[in-house]
C-alpha cells in the first residue's frame, strides 16, 4: 500500500484529535482536523452576524469564506479569508455554536468536498479525524477507527484543558453536543459497520496511539 488513508471518529474528547497527529506524525501522512474546519465556518458566522440559528441564512452565507487547513501533523494551520482562525475558533462561544452551524446540510456539503480534495491531494496518505470521516466523508478508507470513552473520563481530559472550568459543566456541555451531533439528519456522528471501536477510558494516550499504528502496519502487511 503506497499511500494509506485513515479515518478516525468519535464523540469529544476521546483523543482523536491527540492520536490522530502523533500517529500521522510517526507513520509520515499529513493530518485534517475537521472539526477544526466547522468550527472555521462558524467563527466566520459569528464575525459576520449571521444567526447560527437560522438555517436559511447559514445555508445562504456558507460558500463566503475561504478555509484552509494545513496539514503538517507537526504545525497544523486553519485560516479563514487568508487570516489565522486557530484561537478564536476554540472559544466558548464558537464551541457552543459549532453544532447548529454543522447540522446545516449545504455547509456539509461544502465542507465534505473540501476535505475529500484535501485527502486525495495528500501524497503518502492522511489521518483525518471528525465525526463522519468513515460513514460519509471517506466511506473507501483503508482503516476506520471509532474511539469511545466514559462521558466521566471526556469531561475530565477537556476540564483538564481549560483550567478552571468546573468537570461538571464540562459534561453536561460534552453530553448536549454529541446529542446534538448524533441526531442531526445529515451525516450525524456515527460508528461505520466495518470501523474498529476502541474504548480509550482506561487508556493512556501512547497506547492508544500505539494500537492505532499497529492496525495500520497490519492493513499494510496485508495489502502486500
Ligand atoms: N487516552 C488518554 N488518556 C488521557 N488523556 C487523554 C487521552 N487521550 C487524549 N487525552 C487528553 O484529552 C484531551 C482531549 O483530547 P483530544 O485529542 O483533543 O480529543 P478529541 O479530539 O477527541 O476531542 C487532551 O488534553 C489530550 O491530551
Ligand atoms: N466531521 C465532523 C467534525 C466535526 N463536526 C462538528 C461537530 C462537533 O461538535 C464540532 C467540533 O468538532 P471538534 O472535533 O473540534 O470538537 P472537539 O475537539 O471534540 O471539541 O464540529 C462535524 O459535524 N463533523
Amino acid at each position: 500500500m503506497e499511500s494509506v488513508i485513515v479515518a478516525i471518529d468519535g464523540p469529544s474528547g476521546t483523543g482523536k484529535s491527540s492520536t490522530s497527529k502523533a500517529v500521522a506524525a510517526k507513520l509520515g501522512l499529513s493530518y485534517l482536523d475537521t472539526g477544526a474546519q466547522y468550527r472555521a465556518i462558524t467563527w466566520w458566522m459569528i464575525s459576520n452576524g449571521v444567526d447560527v440559528h437560522d438555517a436559511d441564512a447559514v445555508a445562504n452565507a456558507a460558500g463566503k469564506p475561504v478555509i484552509v487547513s494545513g496539514t503538517d501533523p507537526a504545525r497544523p494551520t486553519i485560516t479563514v479569508d487568508g487570516a489565522d482562525a486557530a484561537g478564536p475558533i476554540r472559544t466558548e462561544e464558537v464551541t457552543s455554536k459549532v453544532s447548529a452551524v454543522s447540522a446545516v446540510p449545504e455547509v456539509r456539503a461544502l465542507i465534505t468536498e473540501l476535505q475529500r480534495t484535501i485527502a486525495k491531494d495528500a501524497e503518502h496518505g492522511i489521518v483525518v479525524e471528525g465525526r463522519d470521516i468513515g460513514t460519509t466523508v471517506l466511506p473507501d478508507a483503508d482503516l476506520k477507527i471509532f474511539l469511545t470513552a466514559s462521558p466521566e473520563a471526556r469531561a475530565a481530559r477537556r476540564s483538564g484543558e481549560l483550567k478552571g472550568v468546573d468537570v461538571h459543566a464540562t459534561k453536561e456541555a460534552l453530553i448536549k453536543r454529541d446529542a446534538a451531533d448524533s441526531s442531526r439528519k445529515t451525516s450525524p456522528l456515527a460508528k461505520a459497520g466495518d470501523a474498529v471501536e476502541v474504548d480509550t477510558t482506561e487508556l493512556t494516550l501512547d497506547q492508544v496511539i500505539e494500537c492505532v499504528v499497529t492496525l495500520v502496519d497490519e492493513k499494510r502487511t496485508a495489502a502486500k
